[in-house]
């Protein structure tokens, strides 16, 4: 009895054992993980994520979590009535679209994704950019067709201080960040785009990775024409692709792009809706998505 038990444990065994060299590279580093609104489509895989970064703090990472909520920013718009448009890829925010942007984030998502890792013990601590000046921004004004366009309350980010996060991490805990900053001109508050945010965290605080979680399987290479996957690019390669770019995959490649510039190992853009995406893409051999790595990175260095 007790033999075949442990015959049929081994598989396990092995399972873990191939995750050592992935385990030994990656203990101690910060990784940055974004998560899109578009990708928490379901309980399922939203409790799928908590458990992968839950998992990944257990495995010696310091992990800052920073969470998007587009999709439940319309619709709460939507219920109070108040219309709301994109240009230039960001939300236009007007005052009171502001009072529900911030609502949703903090009161909303960040709770839910806080309740969600701290099922699993008492890990997760919430804060937006306000909080101990962990985000600072100007008012942004895309040029769009060569003119200066006002979008309200948008931020541009100007300053990062990661002491609150640096001091949560050191304590053992996993920081929730929404993308909400305090403005550097007046006493309100700004929207920033969380993938923006999340690039400018990860930068920061020197991460070795940033991992953004969204609603497709990466950087689709002739998108919307063709499926296929762009599975990894150097910084001059994506800066060469960018103003081709468009939607939501601009703030993301531009993120992505400005952290392999500013000391980030590895960007990368990985499918949301895939379960288990998290380690499938850290301590597999099978990595996913997209991954962007600076220029002097060559072949088997990243990853
Ligand atoms: N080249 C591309 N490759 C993949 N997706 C693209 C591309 N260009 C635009 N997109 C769009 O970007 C979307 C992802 O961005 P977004 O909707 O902002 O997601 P999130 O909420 O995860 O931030 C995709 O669902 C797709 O519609
Ligand atoms: C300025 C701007 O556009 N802010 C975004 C913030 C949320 C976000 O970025 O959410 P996703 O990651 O789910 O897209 C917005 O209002 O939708």
């Amino acid at each position: 009895m007790s033999t075949t038990r442990k015959h049929t444990a081994l598989p396990k065994a092995q399972i873990l054992i191939e995750a050592l060299p992935w385990l030994t590279r990656h203990n101690g580093k910060t990784v940055v993980i974004k998560f899109g609104g578009n990708a928490m489509v379901d309980e399922e895989l939203k409790a799928a994520f908590a458990q992968d970064v839950v998992f990944l703090r257990h495995a010696g990472l310091d992990v800052v979590v920073v969470h998007g909520g587009g999709p439940q920013i319309s619709a709460a718009l939507d219920r109070h009535g108040i219309v709301s448009e994109f240009k230039a890829g960001l939300r236009v925010t007007t005052e009171d679209a502001m009072d529900v942007v911030r609502m949703v984030l903090a009161g909303q998502v960040q709770r839910e994704l806080v309740g969600l890792l701290n099922q699993h013990g008492p890990l997760a601590v919430g804060l937006t950019g306000e909080d101990a000046h962990t985000i600072t921004a100007t008012k942004h004004q895309p040029e769009i067709d060569g003119e200066r366009v006002d979008i309200g309350r948008v931020g541009e980010i100007t300053d990062i201080d990661t002491g609150a996060i640096e001091a949560l991490l050191a304590d053992g805990r996993i920081p929730v960040v929404s993308s909400i900053a305090r403005s550097e001109d007046d006493g309100h508050v700004y929207n920033v785009n969380a993938d923006t945010a999340a690039a400018a965290l990860a930068a920061a605080l020197g991460a070795e990775t940033l991992m953004v979680l969204t609603d497709v399987e990466g950087l689709y290479e002739d998108w919307p024409n063709s499926d296929e996957v762009i599975s990894r690019l150097t910084a001059s390669q994506l800066e060469k692709l960018l103003p081709e770019l468009s939607s939501g995959m601009v703030p993301k490649m531009e993120g992505c792009l400005h952290a392999v510039r500013n000391g980030v190992n590895t960007a990368r853009v990985i499918d949301g809706r895939v379960q288990h995406s998290i380690l499938l893409e850290i301590f597999t051999d099978e990595g996913i998505g997209t991954m962007v790595v600076p220029d002097a990175v060559t072949e088997g260095d990243a990853g």
